[in-house]
This record gives structure tokens, sequence and C-alpha cells, in this order.
């Protein structure tokens, strides 16, 4: 395939989310590898007192999120207009985190949210090493989580795929929306 006829039109901005373990980290770095633009980790936003309440077990909620949400859209917003285009793999569990992230960038984000099984989940953050979080905080992250209206701008794709599949299906989508 002609790589500039495949482009996606800039600036763009693409959030890949889901709860804990759903693969946004995993599909967000690969996106931004084949094309070619920034992959900002949303975790790097948080501020340490959210990250030392996840590492001892305790959940986010709303009020420890605004401030988040509010430095990673304005980032967001930064590197798309000035790179063309950006990858940020964050939770944006709900619908008004969504809103907030938008707001903060400035312009659309498409969403390419993971979603799917709870127990194939679970056995993800199981097996994963290395990470400040813990497993049992799953619960409350579904709790939390409000699945994207089509209204949102969201593409909704199956967790469960292999990861070249959900790469591939989101690169479509991502070359349709921008293109
Ligand atoms: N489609 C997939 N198939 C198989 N394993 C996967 C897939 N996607 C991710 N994984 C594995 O599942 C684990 C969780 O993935 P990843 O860290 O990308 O999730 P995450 O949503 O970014 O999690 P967190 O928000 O907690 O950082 C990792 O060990 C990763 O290698
Ligand atoms: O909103 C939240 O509760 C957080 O962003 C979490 O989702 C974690 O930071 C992430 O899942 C771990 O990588």
């Amino acid at each position: 395939m002609d790589p500039v006829a495949a482009a996606p039109h800039r600036p763009f901005a693409v959030i890949v989310m889901g709860v804990s373990g759903s693969g946004k980290s995993t599909i967000g770095g690969r996106l931004a590898e084949i094309l070619g633009v920034p992959f900002l980790e949303g975790d790097q936003f948080h501020p340490k007192a959210n990250i030392d309440k996840m590492t001892a077990g305790i959940p986010l909620h709303d009020e420890d999120r605004w401030p988040w949400l509010d430095r990673l859209g304005e980032a967001i917003g930064q590197a798309a207009r000035a790179k063309g285009g950006v990858v940020n793999a964050s939770s944006a569990l709900k619908r008004s985190y969504r809103a907030r992230l938008v707001a903060a960038a400035g312009m659309p984000i498409r969403f390419i949210c993971l979603f799917g099984d709870k127990e194939l989940i679970a056995s993800r953050l199981q097996k994963r090493k290395g990470h400040y979080m813990p497993p049992a905080l799953l619960d409350s992250q579904l709790a939390d989580f409000e699945k994207p209206l089509p209204s949102e701008n969201a593409l909704i794709l199956d967790l469960g795929s292999d990861v070249e599949t959900l790469v591939a299906e989101a690169l479509a989508d991502i070359r349709a929306y921008a293109g």
C-alpha cells in the first residue's frame, strides 16, 4: 500500500482505552510506532499520590482523576498539533472523563476501546510482572467503566483477539477516521 495514501490526515488524536489489563499500552504503543507519531502513556501523567494509592490497592475516585485528565488532555492536544498526530493509552473509564479529555485537548479524539471478558483480563494481570497496578483493583475498574456510546466517536474492539488483529483493526479505523 502507498504509505502516503494510507497516512491519516493530520493532526489526529487517538486514545486506546479500557480497564487495567485490557491491553491499551500494548496496542497503543504499536499503533504509534506504525503511524510514526508520539506515544503518550497515560500512567506517566498521574501524580505520585495517585500511583501510591493504586500501588496500595486503593481505587482512584473522580477527585483524583480530574487533574490527571486535564494534564493528559492538554499534552495530547499539544503533541497532536506539534507532531501531526498522537496515540495515547489511558483508562478513560467514564463518559465524563472522555469529555474532559476532549475539552482539555481542544480537538476531537478517536477512542479505541478494548473491551471483553473479565476472566481473560484477570488472567493477563496475574501473569504480568513488574507493574504497580494490583490485579485486585480490576473489580473497581470494571465498576467505574462506562462503555463508550457510538455518539462518543468510539470504536469498540474485542480484547480477546490477538495483538496483530487488534492493531490491524485499529489502524483501519484510524485511517478511515482521519483519512
Ligand atoms: N491481545 C492480547 N493478547 C494477549 N496478551 C495481551 C494482549 N494485549 C495485551 N496482552 C498482555 O496483557 C497484559 C496487559 O496488557 P497491557 O499492559 O498492555 O494492558 P493495559 O491496559 O495497558 O494495563 P494497565 O492499564 O494496567 O497498564 C500484558 O502482559 C500484555 O503483554
Ligand atoms: O483511572 C485509573 O484508575 C487509572 O488510570 C488506572 O486505570 C491505571 O493507571 C492503569 O490501568 C494502570 O496502568
